[in-house]
């Protein structure tokens, strides 16, 4: 499990605002203190992302995050910054309405926005137009501002969300800001870092704004990062040991045509420390298999009884790789399911279970990508992305096992509710194969004693660092054999 501590919870919006009330009324901090707070953590981080930034653009809504705004506006201006000041609609509620207040009574203007605004140049626009109090998708006056922001040519700051982002499940309705940077208050929002978040944050930092722990005694978090620091969960080696203590992979794939799946698989087991991966495969696919890489072991899937004495000798089985779902596929996929060993679920071994829910083995680890996930839980793919916290969930709940959903902020969630959130990767990985390099992993680390949880969350985590390792700054083009030196690497913990 990772170490839990505040800079690494993720909070639901509901949380975070049961926080900042338990700090108003439990903590002593006002709600004008804690915007105060806010503002001046945002400007310091301004003036450290954008150290030559002397002439700053604002954008104020109505509520709270506007409140934010206006009291960094004073913030600059007393620091004797060019200060502009745009606000949506003519009045502010609550704790910001004394901001507003404040920002007029200095001699502060206001311009009103309409559809015909366009936004003063200044060498960085600040973004308090809507926090996590968004309640639809921005329409009107509202999507202008957004889409005027992004069209903005200096830097982007947003204060505690970008505008229009669905901060509990990263979701963008309608026009959402592209910041590029985003100071966050009190506790990270989930939804920063998962689907549309992951674009739209920019450089992320947080500010707790002085809130001690006690006060957050009790309250969430809904799910942790994963850190880096993780990758530590494997014990160290002893010099006195042989392959037997490090687990027999059986990878059970590869219908005619697809032999690569497998491969894949087999060799991503080998370069996290599986201590033997053998390959179930069609008969023709076998030298294509260890071919190049003769450390694997390929085996013709061609009767029960073959696969009887292949699944003996197996200590954890990856099924679904290039399986397909005919009756080759079908009939392995069922052996395996009903042999009872710690079991990885991917690809065409997903499908099948969504048409033949079998009861699955006591150590499971599902690895859906969105539209697999939705053909588990009967729904499409939108409905899972609408709320991949939800689908997660409802899968592990369902399956009654660990789950992998896969995608940006990729999540594991455990069948007792727990979630954590992985939030390296990067596009390169949208690529053929990265998922059986996936299944490969997490089966590997299975095999050398990892429990489900512990597995998937290693798995998800040491692919994803692989991936960073691999693209570096080439992201595109990169192809799934490029994880297999970094995946040693990383599962060494060999500094980046
Ligand atoms: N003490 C604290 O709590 C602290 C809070 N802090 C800050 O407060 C932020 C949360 O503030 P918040 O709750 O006031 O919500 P916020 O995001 O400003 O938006 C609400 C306003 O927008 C409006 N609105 C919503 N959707 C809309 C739409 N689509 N299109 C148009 N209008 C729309 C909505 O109007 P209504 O829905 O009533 O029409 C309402 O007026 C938080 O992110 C953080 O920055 C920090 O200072 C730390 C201390
Ligand atoms: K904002």
């Amino acid at each position: 499990m990772p170490t839990s501590s505040r800079s690494t919870n993720l909070y639901t919006v509901e949380q975070v605002r049961r926080i900042d009330q338990a700090a108003i009324r439990e903590g002593g901090l006002p709600g004008t203190e804690l915007m105060q707070r806010a503002a001046t953590a945002a400007f310091a981080a301004l003036r450290r992302i954008w150290p030559q930034a002397r002439t700053l653009t604002v954008i104020a809504g109505s509520g709270n995050n506007g409140g934010d705004a206006f009291l960094l506006a004073r913030l600059a201006r007393e620091a004797q910054w060019q200060v502009q000041l745009v606000a949506l609609g003519e009045r502010s509620g609550g704790d910001a309405a004394a901001a507003r207040d404040a920002w007029i009574r200095e001699g502060g203007r206001i311009t009103v926005a309409d559809m015909q605004t366009r936004l003063p140049d200044a060498d960085v626009l600040v973004d308090g137009l809507f926090g996590t109090g968004i309640a639809r998708a921005p329409e009107g006056v509202a999507a202008h501002l957004i889409e005027a922001m992004n069209a903005f040519r200096g830097g982007r700051l947003a204060l505690d969300v970008p505008s229009g982002l669905d901060a509990d499940n990263g979701t963008a309705p309608g026009p959402v800001l592209r910041a590029d940077a985003t100071v966050s208050f009190v506790g990270w929002k989930r939804g920063l870092f998962t689907a549309d978040g992951v674009d739209c944050c920019g450089q992320l930092e947080l500010d707790l704004l002085g809130i001690p722990d006690p006060v957050c005694a009790g309250i969430g978090p809904d799910c942790e990062l994963l850190e880096a620091g993780f990758a530590n969960v494997l014990p160290p080696r002893i010099r006195n040991v042989n392959k037997g203590r490090f687990g027999h992979v059986l990878i059970i794939g590869g219908d005619i045509g697809m032999p690569g799946s497998v491969r894949l698989a087999g060799e991503a087991a080998l370069r996290v420390g599986a201590g033997l991966v053998s390959i179930a495969t069609r008969a023709q696919h076998i030298g294509a298999v260890v071919g190049d890489r003769p450390e694997l072991m390929a085996m013709a899937a061609d009767g029960p009884q073959s696969t009887e004495a292949m699944l003996a000798r197996a200590s954890v089985l990856a099924v679904g790789p290039g399986l397909g779902q005919g009756a080759w596929g079908h009939a392995l996929w069922d052996k395996a399911l009903r042999a009872g060993l710690p079991l990885v679920l991917d690809a065409d071994g997903l499908n099948l279970l969504a048409r033949q829910p079998l009861p699955l083995p006591a150590t499971t680890v599902l690895t859906p990508h969105p539209g697999e996930a939705a053909r588990l839980l009967g729904c499409d793919t939108a409905a899972i992305q609408a709320d991949r916290f939800a689908a997660a969930r409802a899968l592990a709940s369902r399956y009654a096992c660990v789950v992998v959903l896969k995608g940006a902020g990729s999540l594991v969630a455990a069948a007792d509710g727990r979630i954590a959130l992985c939030p390296f990767g990067n596009p390169g990985m949208a690529s053929a194969g990265m998922g059986d390099v996936l299944t490969g992993v997490v089966a590997g680390l299975l095999a050398q004693g990892l429990g489900a949880w512990d597995a998937a969350c290693l798995g998800t985590l040491v692919h994803a660092r692989a991936g960073d390792r691999a693209a570096g700054p080439r992201p595109r083009g990169m192809i799934a054999s490029d994880l297999f030196e970094a995946l040693r690497d990383v599962v060494n913990g060999s500094p980046s």
